[in-house]
């Protein structure tokens, strides 16, 4: 048995609650889970239909990039991940899906605006959207470049991955993070549902405000504050 079985076996179910939660159709997406201690992070194979999946066939990769073991090819999307895992410490599961409501705010390089209390139970703030990636990067090494535009976009938008554990990438799609793979998915499904209701409520009430600051904070505070009484 492999070493790093436990590993696989958490990106295996990671990966296979994604197409249950509706989150993608066909290969849209992937999941990987970290060992910290090992320096590494299973990875679902490219372009291999979810219900062909095993433990065995998630992919060992290093922070770097590079594969470790397995004989399928890592996903294409796995040198973003690499630079996430790299550089912020605390991830142990990264998602990414093409979720229709999540990708279609990224297609409008559009943050998500926090319009109400199921927002606020999750973040304080818009779901970010970092800009599209530009031509130069986009033909040099892509999905390494990715990694480092939703970086650089916590940083200039001074927010903390600990605290925002997702992104819109402009033109592409969600990325999300969590302490473990199980919450990196969990937090793709709530991207997936606060944009539908978002996108719903721009078409109910084009002119809507954002949500009030003081239910924001009472929101967060109940679920995240020092007297919280429920969370992930
Ligand atoms: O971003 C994309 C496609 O735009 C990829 O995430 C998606 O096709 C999944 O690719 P992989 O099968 O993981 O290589």
């Amino acid at each position: 048995m492999s070493i790093y079985q436990d590993i696989k076996e958490k990106a295996y179910l990671a990966n296979m609650q994604l197409p249950k939660l509706g989150l993608v159709l066909f290969t849209f997406g992937n999941a990987s889970a970290a060992d910290r201690a090992k320096g590494v992070f299973a990875i679902k194979p490219s372009g291999v239909a979810y219900e062909e999946l095993s433990p065995e066939k998630m992919v060992i990769v290093d922070f770097e990039g590079h594969t470790v073991e397995g004989n399928l090819r890592p996903s294409s999307d796995t040198l973003t991940h690499a630079v996430l895992y790299k550089h912020w410490e605390e991830i142990g599961g990264i998602v990414h899906t093409h979720s229709t409501y999540g990708t279609a705010w990224a297609q409008s390089q559009r943050a998500i605006p926090i319009y109400g209390t199921t927002h606020a139970d999750h973040l304080t703030v818009d779901i970010p959207c970092a800009p599209p990636m530009q031509d130069d990067r986009i033909e040099g090494n892509y999905e390494y470049e990715t990694g480092f535009q939703i970086m650089n976009h916590f940083k200039a938008a001074g927010l903390s991955y600990k605290e925002v554990e997702m992104v819109l990438v402009g033109n592409h799609a969600p990325f999300t993070w969590g302490k473990t793979a199980e919450k990196a998915v969990y937090n793709s499904a709530v991207l997936e549902e606060v944009g539908r209701m978002a996108l719903l409520t721009e078409q109910i009430r084009k002119d809507v405000p954002k949500l009030k600051e003081a239910l924001i904070k009472k929101h967060y505070d109940r679920k995240h504050g020092t007297d919280a009484y429920y969370g992930q």
